[in-house]
């Protein structure tokens, strides 16, 4: 853990929880207020590509405004005082609220609501020209009061900037695993895995290692969600079945998602509506590290997404991330 005791104003208490890419404290803020500061682990500091990851997601946080994405406070990209501060939530992460439940599932209504959050943060996102490239539940974040925010953005890019491709084996498209780069329809794809995960309560596909992954993501077909759970209603589980075809362009689009989930929660889906894009202006434009054109790469193997134990490799069946 690190000594500091404070940073950029923040009086850090007790740790919160421990990435593959930084320690999480709880924080006070100057006004008194209760955050969560994500501080860079050294190791992310040291390594360029880490480093420009943990930049990026400082960066985009505080760039974007939506309602369903974590929002950030406060931050510094970079250079040994780099930290981010965003909303503390009580619960941590969605996957280990879910862990803590006795039937790991959450009531229809619940997991609707969520899934309808996230999916409007998508429709945000996507209508930006940005991709997330990590929808899991992992990187989703519930409030009290049941509404959900997305976070992470370390993995996301502008579509016009190009970014590395990456993702989490457990919710990767087919077309990802093939070598092809992310877009809006990948990202569609693993909010499908989630769909199946809170109101199926079970992933779609299994696998052991990264190879039966793969050919259960490019070669098998979900349960039909009747069969799963025929509690949910019909043009939700048609809509996520469909978010999980293997070609991109047979999925639907987040805004079709969303406006489903809110029809099956009884409410009227209206227009989303930005007051202002935060699409890549000025100094956020500039392709920087890791998102710079040059760098797009196909995937051949999983995007490295380290262990939580110091320098060890990405493993994504030691961690289900
Ligand atoms: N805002 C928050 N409020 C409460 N707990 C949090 C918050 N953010 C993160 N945590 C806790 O800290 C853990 C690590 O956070 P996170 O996964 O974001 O780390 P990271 O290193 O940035 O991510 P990655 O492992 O994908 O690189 C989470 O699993 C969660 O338990």
């Amino acid at each position: 853990m690190t000594e500091t005791s404070t940073i950029s104003g923040y009086t850090l208490h007790r740790v919160l929880g421990r990435g593959n890419t930084s320690l999480v404290r709880l924080a006070t803020g100057a006004q008194g207020q209760l955050v969560a500061v994500k501080i860079p682990h050294p190791e992310t500091l040291a390594v360029q590509d880490a480093a420009e990851r943990f930049g990026n997601e400082v960066r985009l946080t505080l760039q974007f405004r939506h309602p369903h994405l974590v929002r950030g406070f406060d931050g510094t990209p970079f250079g040994p005082g780099a930290f981010l501060a965003i909303p503390y939530y009580p619960k941590g992460a969605l996957n280990e609220q879910l862990a803590e439940l006795p039937e790991k599932t959450l009531p229809l209504p619940a997991a609707l609501r969520i899934l309808a959050d996230i999916a409007s943060a998508l429709t945000y996102l996507h209508h930006q020209g940005a991709v997330h490239q990590d929808v899991k539940t992992q990187n989703v974040y519930v409030t009290d009061d049941g509404r959900a925010a997305l976070g992470d953005l370390g993995n996301t890019y502008f579509v016009a900037q190009g970014g590395k491709t990456s993702g989490s084996p457990f919710y990767m498209a087919p077309e990802v695993y093939q070598g092809e780069a992310t877009s809006s329809a990948s990202d569609v794809y693993s909010l499908g895995v989630m769909l199946y995960e809170l109101l199926g309560g079970d992933r779609p596909f299994h696998g052991h290692t990264y190879e039966e992954l793969m050919v259960a993501h490019l070669t098998r077909f979900p349960m039909s969600m009747t069969q799963v759970n025929p509690l949910v209603p019909r043009p939700v589980g048609r809509l996520a079945e469909l978010a999980l075809a293997k070609r991109a362009a047979d999925r639907p689009s987040a805004d079709q998602i969303r406006r489903a989930l809110l029809s099956a929660l009884g409410e009227t889906p209206a227009d989303e509506v930005y007051e202002e894009d935060a699409k890549p202006e000025a100094e956020a434009a500039r392709p920087m590290g890791r998102h710079a054109p040059a760098q797009v790469r196909p995937l051949t193997s999983p995007a490295p997404e380290p262990e939580p134990e110091k320098g060890a490799r990405w493993n994504p069946f030691r961690r289900r991330k």
